[in-house]
């Protein structure tokens, strides 16, 4: 299925008449620049087009009240001296006589992409609009919004196609206080927002903007807000926050429906947000989304000021959503101490509501959280000081920062490695031709993997794994002989520890990151680094042998969903994102117990790294769950994980002190403001 892409140019057609400096920013241009880079990039003929539409007076009253509408129902006849006055009510915003169509045609903007993706016509998709919503509220305009596109869409989606849980996600660096107003006694719709906040100095300057507030009533959980106190924050802190808050809590939701408040104000260079994480980001961020809901995901665009990052931001999530493999994201640093902050308050106040972040930020005794308040009291004051000077530094000096590299485009294929008699799985190319291995490897693998020497099938199986390795480093161009290029592939062999130990041979040049599920004895060679294990089965394995094999035990083993998928977020992905491999190989052990949603749901996680390259490694008596994994390798999207809507008690607790006992040699495990220095 395919990713619609929703864009008028009608909706640039208003801009500001008079002075206000505090609305200079949102200019018409925002939009059509953002467009045209989609299609000088070839990725806007990639997607389907879908028209956008008017929303209906009814459709807006879903979340406006009616005088409101009558208000702005007024506008197109005002002369500008009316125009003028009927916006002195609001603040930061602006209105035109032609603001009006187009706000409804961007809220019908977001309804389209509403229908299009509940219905199953595209798998998920894009609206470019103007005037953004996130900010407009029930019965008021405000900070360049006029109704509310996302919170309309969200209800809209309940009301027309019975969608029962709505996840909003807003990466704007803006709080959208009028989505929180709008569904904060709602446990139907999870609203979570992370957004430049300062303690309260940075617009809108809301108390409630802060996170304790966490929804109220029967809502009480179902808003999460994560302040940023300082600016400057990077791809590092973007993605801890979504590794260690919104994910878990996004996977327990379990939403029917994704809806993105797609602002790139939260980019480097953009004037506003003024923070330094990179155009790719978006690219991870939309792919860490992408595996919820069955894959129905929409992003509406919001804020984004800087034209260029903007246009960037906004090709690396389309590129995403149209499933290409994603950009690596070069040496991240450990999320900084304000960020750490904000992390460890949003974790403490939200886990009394997810029980996946039960055991979250659980300090050993009460002292040990009065030091830590004290101490963020004292963190407080010092960044006070450090804000003043940074002040006017900042703004003088002008954010550079690298072009997003090229990303691979298909055809990008799957490969798989099978024994003669297997059948190969639609969709997947089969790798038949495995190059002339040389004597002493022929030898080698023999020695090291066949109990029978002579069994000529298991080396034939082995050289075209060593063929597929091959082809996965060298990936860059489609191999001459069979013109593929080789993204990733799964392989059936007959010795699943012995093919580890295969690949031992090849990490030279790259990292490999391998993930084994299940209980088998592996033997690797970790200690130099260019291997990182990590397994996890419900052993109970003695102590890690050093900092590159990590075993984490779950003790109700594979197959207790809560316990993988807070494995998963709380150890596996920040470790990935920190160690930067060039290959993945993802063994399934037999008998680990994995359930098939949760395999798919990992395959597609884990692809996220090494530029998509994943190698999945199956014993041939597994091959039951080739299905899944060829489904999860091509990019469909993993099917909802419904038993984490019901948490059975959980051994969380295990999993969090083994991620604070790992972190101080992965700094992307930190959660917590260091106590120590
Ligand atoms: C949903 O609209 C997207 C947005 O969140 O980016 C709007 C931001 C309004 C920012 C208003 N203050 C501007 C002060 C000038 N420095
Ligand atoms: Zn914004």
């Amino acid at each position: 299925m395919g990713t619609a892409l929703i864009y008028d140019e009608e909706m640039t057609k208003y801009k500001l008449l008079w002075v206000d400096p505090a609305c200079k920013i949102e200019v018409p241009e925002r939009l059509s620049v953002s467009y045209e880079a989609l299609v000088r990039t070839g990725l806007s003929d990639r997607c389907v087009s879908v028209p956008p539409r008017e929303a209906s007076d009814a459709e807006i009253l879903l979340v406006h009240s009616e005088e409101y509408l009558e208000g702005v129902k007024k506008t197109p006849h005002m002369t500008l001296e009316d125009l003028k006055e009927f916006t002195l009510q609001y603040g930061d915003v602006y209105f035109h006589p032609n603001i009006y169509h187009c706000a409804k045609l961007a809220a019908g903007s977001a309804l389209q992409l509403v229908d299009s993706v509940m219905t199953g016509k595209v798998r998920n998709g894009m609206a470019l609009v103007r005037p953004p919503g996130h900010h407009s509220m029930r019965s008021a305009a405000s900070g360049f919004c006029v109704f509310n596109n996302v919170a309309i869409a969200a209800r809209y989606a309940k009301q027309k196609h019975g969608a029962e849980r709505v996840l909003i996600v807003d990466w704007d660096i803006h709080h959208g206080q009028g989505v929180q107003y709008c569904f904060e006694d709602d446990p139907s719709v999870l609203y979570f927002s992370w957004h430049r906040y300062e303690r309260q100095k940075f617009w809108p300057n809301l108390r409630e903007s802060d996170y304790d507030s966490v929804g109220k009533g029967s809502g009480a959980g179902f808003n999460v807000n994560v302040p940023w106190n300082e600016v400057g924050m990077e791809n590092s802190d973007y993605l801890s926050v979504f590794c260690h808050v919104l994910l878990p809590v996004a996977y327990e939701f379990c939403p029917d429906l994704v809806l993105v408040c797609a602002g790139f104000d939260s980019a480097i260079g953009d004037p506003e947000g003024e923070m330094c994480a990179t155009p790719d980001i978006f690219a991870h961020l939309t792919h860490l989304l992408m595996n919820l809901a069955g894959g129905k995901l929409c992003a509406v665009l919001e804020g984004g000021y800087n034209l260029t990052s903007l246009a960037q931001s906004v090709c690396q999530t389309v590129q995403t959503l149209l499933g290409d493999p994603l950009p690596q994201l070069a040496n991240l640093r450990s999320p900084c101490e304000s960020a750490l902050e904000s992390l460890q308050c949003v974790r403490s106040v939200q886990r009394r509501y997810w029980s996946i972040l039960k055991h979250a930020g659980k300090t050993a005794t009460d002292s040990a959280t009065t030091d830590v308040s004290t101490k963020l009291i004292k963190l407080a004051k010092a960044e006070e000081e450090k804000a003043e000077t940074a002040e006017d530094e900042r703004s003088q000096e002008e954010k550079v920062w690298p072009e997003p590299a090229e990303r691979l485009r298909p055809p990008v294929c799957s490969v798989s490695v099978l024994p003669d008699d297997a059948a190969c799985p639609d969709g997947l190319k089969r790798l038949v031709s495995s190059k002339d291995l040389g004597p002493l490897l022929v030898s080698r693998i023999r020695n090291r993997s066949m109990e029978d020497a002579g069994d000529a099938d298991g080396v034939a199986t082995f050289s075209r794994l060593y063929t597929l390795i091959e082809k996965m480093r060298t990936n860059e161009v489609p191999s001459p002989s069979t013109g593929l290029l080789c993204g990733n592939g799964v392989a059936l062999v007959p010795d699943v520890a012995a093919a580890v130990d295969l690949n031992c041979f090849h990490s030279s040049s790259f990292r490999v990151l391998v993930v084994c599920v299940g209980k088998e004895e592996l033997n690797y060679a970790t200690a130099d680094g260019k291997m990182l294990v990590v397994q996890i089965s419900g052993e109970d394995k003695e102590e890690q042998k050093g900092k590159y094999y990590i075993p984490v035990c779950l003790k109700k083993g594979c197959g207790d969903t809560v316990g993988f998928i807070q494995a998963v977020f709380g150890l596996l992905l920040p470790l990935g994102y920190e160690y930067d491999p060039g290959l993945v190989l993802l063994v399934r052990m037999p008998g680990s117990g994995v359930g098939d949603c949760m395999w798919q749901q990992l395959i597609g996680l884990l692809k996220g790294f090494a530029k998509g390259h994943t190698l999945v490694l199956m014993q041939t008596n597994d091959g039951a769950c080739m299905g899944p994994t060829a489904s999860a390798l091509l990019g469909h999207p993993a099917p909802p994980l419904q038993e984490l809507l019901t948490p059975l008690p959980d051994d969380g607790g295990a999993l969090e002190r083994m991620r604070e006992r790992l972190q101080a040699d992965w700094k992307m495990l930190q959660t917590t403001v260091s106590s120590g220095n």
